[in-house]
């Protein structure tokens, strides 16, 4: 094995390009099989300017498709195996609510899963949830079920711990570097701003810079890249909607997308209450201040605020960015690139891969070393996708 931080020879077995959480935990779980691994990432470690930064992310096992559900039980595992392993928890646990409208087929959906896999929570009524989170204020109609094993990821500790755990166990991080030119063959040519490198198999994992490194790969895959507001929001009683006061995370399934809510804890006094989608946006203007027709996400959260959050002041008091990389299904890529079956690709990640990064590291690199993946991909297949028109002459 390598020591850290340096490779012993000029061929890796693998190398993974880009360090954001689903390549962090990549290139850990490689490492940790002894594997010769090099990770690399365009931007000098942290930066913000992709999906994996902030504070927090919510973990749950409510989820209505099944196999979501399944791999959360493995995630929940290997995130405290992490936590352990690195003498630091890497989540809190705070309960999570759905709330909706108790005839929404994702709903009910959302209650089977956690019915089947014996997940501990309730089942509440517009009628009954005041009486156990007055914070909240349900429309008739509407009901809402609760993950009792849900919380939130500490998501900044978390990808620095698993990039740490990769070095310790003799695996190469080189941030600072892009990776300009990609060569195809039994062993790949990596070429970045900074050198060159080797490797039997290359796993890209480069969030919303995934379609401009396969572009000439002779891969395009339907990804939409969205520039997401992270919303905070002042409590008006400070602490009413926090952690301490046992407020849980929530998920409102809403038209035509779900909005969701984490209790205040990362700055005091400020709850993070988001919508679950944004406007396009290429990742390079990340930093661009958005136009005013980019801000309607903004209006449906003052409108829910005030509508349901009777003690939040309905009003961003900080909005922050992040971007979603989009697949049309909201299902993640996991699959070889059709032509060059040692390049292995995980993209696609719809706003809600960061839970789920630990099972997704592992199946990556199972795929990377040619093993028999422990989950079935289907759902993540690239064919799942039409095959897109054949380019003009
Ligand atoms: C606001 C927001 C809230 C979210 N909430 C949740 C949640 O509550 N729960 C949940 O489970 N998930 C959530 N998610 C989703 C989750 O954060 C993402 O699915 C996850 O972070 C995606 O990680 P990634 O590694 O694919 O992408 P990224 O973090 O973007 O990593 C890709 C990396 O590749 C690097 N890269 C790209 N091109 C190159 C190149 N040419 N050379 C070298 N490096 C390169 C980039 O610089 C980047 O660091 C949320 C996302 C956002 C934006
Ligand atoms: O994945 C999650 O839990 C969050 C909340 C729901 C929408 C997307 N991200």
């Amino acid at each position: 094995m390598a020591a850290a931080g340096e490779p012993h020879s000029s061929l890796y077995d693998t190398i993974v390009v880009g360090a954001g959480i689903q390549g962090s935990f990549t290139a850990y779980h490689l490492a940790k099989r002894g594997r010769e691994t090099l990770l690399l990432e365009q931007f000098p470690l942290p930066h913000s300017r992709g999906s994996s930064h902030g504070q927090s992310r919510i973990i749950r096992r409510a989820y209505p498709q099944e196999h979501y559900a399944q791999m959360m039980a493995e995630s929940y595992r290997l995130w405290e195996q992490l936590g352990a392993e690195a003498g630091a928890p890497l989540y809190r646990q705070t309960g999570l609510l759905v709330l909706g409208a108790d005839t929404n087929p994702e709903f009910q959906r959302c209650c089977q899963t956690l019915v089947q896999h014996r997940v501990p929570g309730e089942l509440f009524t517009a009628e009954s949830l005041p009486g156990r989170f007055p914070g909240i204020r349900p429309h008739d109609g509407e009901a809402a079920v609760s993950d009792r094993t849900a919380g939130v990821l500490y998501a900044d500790r978390a990808l620095r711990t698993v990039q740490d755990e990769f070095r310790r166990c003799g695996g190469a991080l080189h941030d600072g570097q892009k990776v300009t030119d990609i060569k195809p063959g039994v062993v790949v040519t990596v070429t970045t701003t900074a050198g060159v490198y080797r490797a039997k198999s290359l796993v890209i994992t480069a969030g919303p810079w995934a379609n401009k490194l396969l572009a000439p790969l002779r891969l395009q895959l339907p990804l939409q890249t969205l520039r997401i507001n992270v919303c905070y929001w002042k409590e008006k009683v400070p602490g009413a909607y926090g952690v301490s006061a046992h407020f849980p995370c929530f998920m409102a399934i809403c038209a035509p997308h779900h909005i969701y809510g984490l209790p205040s804890n990362e700055y005091p006094g400020l709850m993070k209450i988001c919508y679950h989608s944004g406007s396009p946006a290429d990742p390079e203007e990340h930093d661009r201040p958005p136009e005013a027709s980019a801000l309607p996400d903004i209006e449906r959260l003052r409108d829910f605020v005030s509508k349901y959050l009777p003690g939040v002041v309905p009003e961003p008091a900080v909005v922050e960015h992040c971007m979603y990389t989009n697949t049309p299904d909201e299902d993640f890529v996991l699959d070889r690139h059709p032509e060059f079956s040692n390049i292995i690709i995980g993209a696609g990640f719809s706003g809600h891969g960061f839970k789920l990064a630990p099972v997704v590291g592992k199946l990556l690199s199972q795929l990377s070393v040619g093993e028999e993946p422990s989950y079935a991909l289907e759902p993540f297949r690239i064919r799942r996708f039409p095959a897109p028109p054949p380019a003009a002459p």
